[in-house]
């Protein structure tokens, strides 16, 4: 895909990354206790920022019980970074939640700079890796309905946050009163949405098919789910001798990757698919459910989980959520605690001790290896 309406640029040296600041608000109250923390989720922004090609300069945080309704952070630390972004020439600032169309012209007003959210940067990293025909479309449908409630008009926020393939083009050249333009923006949204709606369909009943045929042939279906950059890809390759893409960055793989496979004695289909991720966007899930059918329609989840990460716990709730979410809340689970080989033994213990049927396992040195296929044979006869 073209990359006009990219945030990032992925493929320029560190130094040449448009440069970003973070802005998060730490609550202080109940929430905090259940949530992973502002750490948590700012390391995770950080790594978002990172995955999208920008370079990240610097971050503010503010205590506050919640979000402002105007600015998301108060107005004497929208005085700050005004400050900062001037200090440091940075070319954007990403909120770490997601702002409402008010929110982001108000700052964009006071800072002076680009100001986007969690969602538009999920978004763009979305539109950067999908490669396969149907992952585009379900990635400019998401983008679309992000954009919808967002159009100013002014044709400003088209090319400036997550943009769609027609980013550059819609609203170009367009001449009259702001409303009338704003209004033939969103028609030809509506328009390509539409479009794109319908070929989703078509490609979904495909999938169905196929979902049929292997049903036919008795053989169950097993998919690989969990938080991104758990290990996903590296354990169905480790599992089935596939060569699907391993790499460290977030929502490498969009796109599922169908596998048939003999585990132990047993004849089953794996699939590799999208990971998850905290406020995983809601426009995605709604887009990529002809892929996330994949999931629900499973017979069992592989639900791989990167141990060594120290909110691996809280990793698990969200994919329990999202799971949940998309109907899959009944499919059997079968859980693996990956990358052993770079986990503290006691970290590993106190997993199993939450999780006692959890595999734990290495898909890097394959250690566990044997334990998990006699684990997910043993599931499979049992169904
Ligand atoms: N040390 C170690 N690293 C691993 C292991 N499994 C995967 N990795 C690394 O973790 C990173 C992510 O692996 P992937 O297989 O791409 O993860 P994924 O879950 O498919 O990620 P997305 O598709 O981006 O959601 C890569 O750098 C892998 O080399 C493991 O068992 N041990
Ligand atoms: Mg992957």
């Amino acid at each position: 895909m073209a990359g006009q309406w990219l945030l990032g640029n992925g493929g320029a040296p560190r130094g040449e990354r448009p440069t970003a600041v973070l802005l998060a608000v730490h609550r202080e109250d109940e929430a905090a206790d259940t949530g992973p923390g502002t750490e948590v989720s700012l390391a995770e922004l950080r790594r978002l920022a990172d995955t999208d090609g920008l370079s990240v300069v610097d971050e503010v945080v503010q205590n506050r019980p919640r979000p402002d309704p105007a600015t998301f952070v108060g107005s004497g630390k929208v005085d700050e970074l005004a400050a900062l972004t001037e200090r440091t020439g940075a070319d954007l600032v990403i909120a770490d939640g997601e702002l409402s169309p008010g929110q982001v012209r108000n700052l964009e007003e006071r800072v002076g700079v680009r100001v986007v959210d969690r969602t538009a940067l999920i978004l763009d990293i979305f539109a950067e890796h999908a490669r396969t025909s149907e992952g585009r479309l379900q990635v400019e449908l998401a983008q679309i309905a992000y954009q919808l409630p967002r159009l100013r008009g002014d044709g400003r926020s088209m090319s400036r946050v997550g943009g769609g393939r027609m980013a550059g083009g819609a609203g170009m050249g367009v001449r009259g009163p702001g409303e009338m333009r704003l209004e033939t923006q969103r028609r030809r949204l509506r328009h390509r949405a539409t479009t794109l709606r319908r070929n989703a369909t078509e490609l979904a009943r495909r999938r169905q098919r196929n979902r049929e045929r292997r049903a036919r042939n008795q053989v169950p279906s097993v998919a690989i789910t969990g938080y991104t950059n758990a290990g996903k890809s590296a354990l169905l390759n480790r599992l089935t001798g596939a060569d699907a893409q391993v790499q460290d960055v977030l929502f490498a793989t969009l796109d599922p990757t169908v596998r048939r496979v003999r585990v132990d004695d047993v004849l089953c289909t794996v699939t590799d698919t999208v990971g998850f991720v905290r406020h995983l966007p809601h426009q995605l899930v709604d887009a990529f459910r002809s892929t996330l059918d994949e999931v629900s329609r499973s017979d069992l989840v592989l639900h791989v989980v990167d141990a060594s990460a120290p909110d691996a716990l809280d990793q698990i709730t969200t994919v329990h959520g999202v799971l949940h979410e998309i109907g899959a809340g009944d499919v059997p689970e079968l859980l693996v605690l990956n990358k052993i080989d770079v986990t503290p033994p006691e970290w590993v213990d106190a997993l199993q001790r939450a999780y006692p049927e959890a595999v734990p396992a290495s898909a890097l040195t394959g250690a566990g290896g044997n334990e998990l296929r006699a684990a997910l044979a043993a599931r499979l006869r049992r169904r």
